[in-house]
């Protein structure tokens, strides 16, 4: 039997004690598929505190490089976050031919050009299925179950803090505050939530997605990106009564013109399968050319599902040594030598169409001037909807457009806000129809 592969766990939080519980629990099972044990041998965490598994036989600090330099560390797993020491740890590793495995997608996604170069030119394995969709075994299903096609689209529930916040909003009529503090109990937020709550998050994941399904660099910027802390229980409402449910999707579509990233909140038809997947549950629909339509559906975030998908990397790191590189499957799924740059399309070309909700004054003719104000612009309405206001209310009136590219809607919304009649607070969302 082999020696046992030693393991330098960089965090301790929820991921990294989710790491601790799997290895244990499934530590047969794991031994069976590899022929070796995979063991922690040194931890770094800042709050010990926070810990409930057993430590014992373990070596723990709060300095994350010395461990990594450690000889009694072959493999790092990078479960810290941030930037600036997860950053230094992984480069240190890979400068001394360690493998590492990490959740960081904000790391990957804004960083990664360098440190993919710098593992590529080292030679060494980098994992980051955890980094996307938390369980969901999304990477190596796109990099690898999918690379007989070129792949034209993927799109999905991407960040599980956004998805349980509206899954509370829509279902229990929770407040938005009161969704993210739970989210915030459960495990599932960043330690910044705005980068949940503001699209951050998923546009990192949207990024790391684009670049493994297209071969394209790692372009974080050219993600366009909108979050939901400005959906309102109204437009909730609103939207189930027109039959759809509101999910903060990431969409990147490729098309001869080039390739689009986008986050946004979104209403979906509520008799498609994406508009059924609630609370912290991810969903990725992706699109080959020879496959068609596939779906992948799973735990996005918490320290179980995330740690199954590092340990899962950690299996093909312990399979993978010794082998020459050019031998492995490549890290970001093409070639290094063959990622291309592709044209990155602004936003303000994509077209779909829009749910729009206007607070207009309770008066006559204004429907009447709010439909020819869209007609004017050559824009067609999908559905509609009014409200009685209350007593000294203003009234409510919400519409689905057909599509329109983004430039033209925002445009023609413009000349609706300045009718003397719509009052402030109007919403805009897009909507998305999944063909399969
Ligand atoms: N929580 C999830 O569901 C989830 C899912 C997928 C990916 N991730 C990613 O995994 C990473 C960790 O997330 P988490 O939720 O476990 O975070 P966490 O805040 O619960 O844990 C972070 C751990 O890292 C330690 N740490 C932070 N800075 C350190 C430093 N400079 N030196 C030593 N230790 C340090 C902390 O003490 C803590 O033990 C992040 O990159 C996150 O984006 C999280
Ligand atoms: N904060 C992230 C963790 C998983 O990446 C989410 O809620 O999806
Ligand atoms: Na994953």
């Amino acid at each position: 039997m082999s020696t046992p592969l030693k393991i330098g766990l960089m965090g301790l939080g929820t991921v990294g004690q989710g790491v601790l519980r799997v290895l244990r629990k499934n530590a047969d099972e794991i031994e069976r598929r590899i022929g070796r044990k995979l063991v922690v041998t040194h931890i770094a965490t800042k709050d010990l505190d926070r810990n409930s598994e057993s430590l014992e036989g373990i070596t723990v600090s709060d300095d994350a490089l010395t461990c990594v330099r450690s000889a009694d560390v072959d493999v790092v797993v990078e479960v810290m976050g941030g930037y600036n020491i997860a950053k230094q740890v992984t480069l240190a590793a890979i400068e001394r031919g360690k493998p590492v495995v990490t959740a960081n997608k904000a790391l990957l996604a804004e960083h990664g050009n360098e440190i993919f170069a710098a593992a590529a030119k080292a030679g060494v394995g980098l994992g980051f299925e955890a980094a996307v969709a938390g369980g969901i075994p999304i990477i190596k299903a796109v990099r690898e179950g999918l690379a007989g096609n070129r792949i034209d689209s993927l799109a999905g529930i991407i960040n599980g803090t956004c998805n349980y916040i509206l899954t509370q909003m829509t279902v229990k009529g929770q407040t938005f505050a009161d969704a993210l503090s739970d989210a915030q109990k459960l495990g599932y937020a960043e330690a910044d939530p705005t980068f949940d709550v503001e699209g951050v998050d998923a546009a990192h994941k949207l990024t790391i997605l684009a670049s493994i399904a297209f071969g394209i660099p790692l372009s974080f910027g050219a993600v366009a990106r909108e979050g939901i802390s400005k959906i309102t229980a109204q437009d909730i409402q609103i939207a189930l009564t027109l039959g759809y449910r509101i999910k903060l999707l990431g969409i990147a579509q490729r098309s001869d013109a080039g390739v689009s990233l986008r986050v946004h909140p979104t209403l979906v038809p509520d008799d498609q399968l994406i508009a059924k997947v609630d609370g912290v549950v991810n969903a990725v629909v992706v699109n080959g050319n020879a496959v068609g339509q596939v779906g992948f559906y799973g735990r996005g975030a918490g320290g179980d599902p995330t740690a199954s998908a590092i340990v899962a990397d950690l299996i093909d790191v312990a399979r993978s040594l010794g082998v020459p590189q050019a031998q492995r499957v490549p890290v970001l799924a093409f070639q290094p030598g063959a990622m291309k740059a592709l044209p990155l399309l602004a936003i303000a070309d994509i077209e779909s169409c829009y749910y729009l909700r206007l607070r207009v004054a309770d008066e006559p003719g204004v429907l009447k001037a709010i439909t020819g104000t869209l007609a004017e612009s050559d824009i067609s309405i999908e559905a509609i909807l009014q409200k009685e206001p209350r007593e000294h209310e203003d009234a409510t009136v919400a519409l689905i457009t057909s599509a329109v590219k983004e430039s033209k809607f925002d445009a023609a919304m413009q000349r609706l806000l300045a009718l003397p009649f719509v009052r402030e607070g109007a919403s805009r969302i897009r909507v998305e129809h999944f063909k399969s």
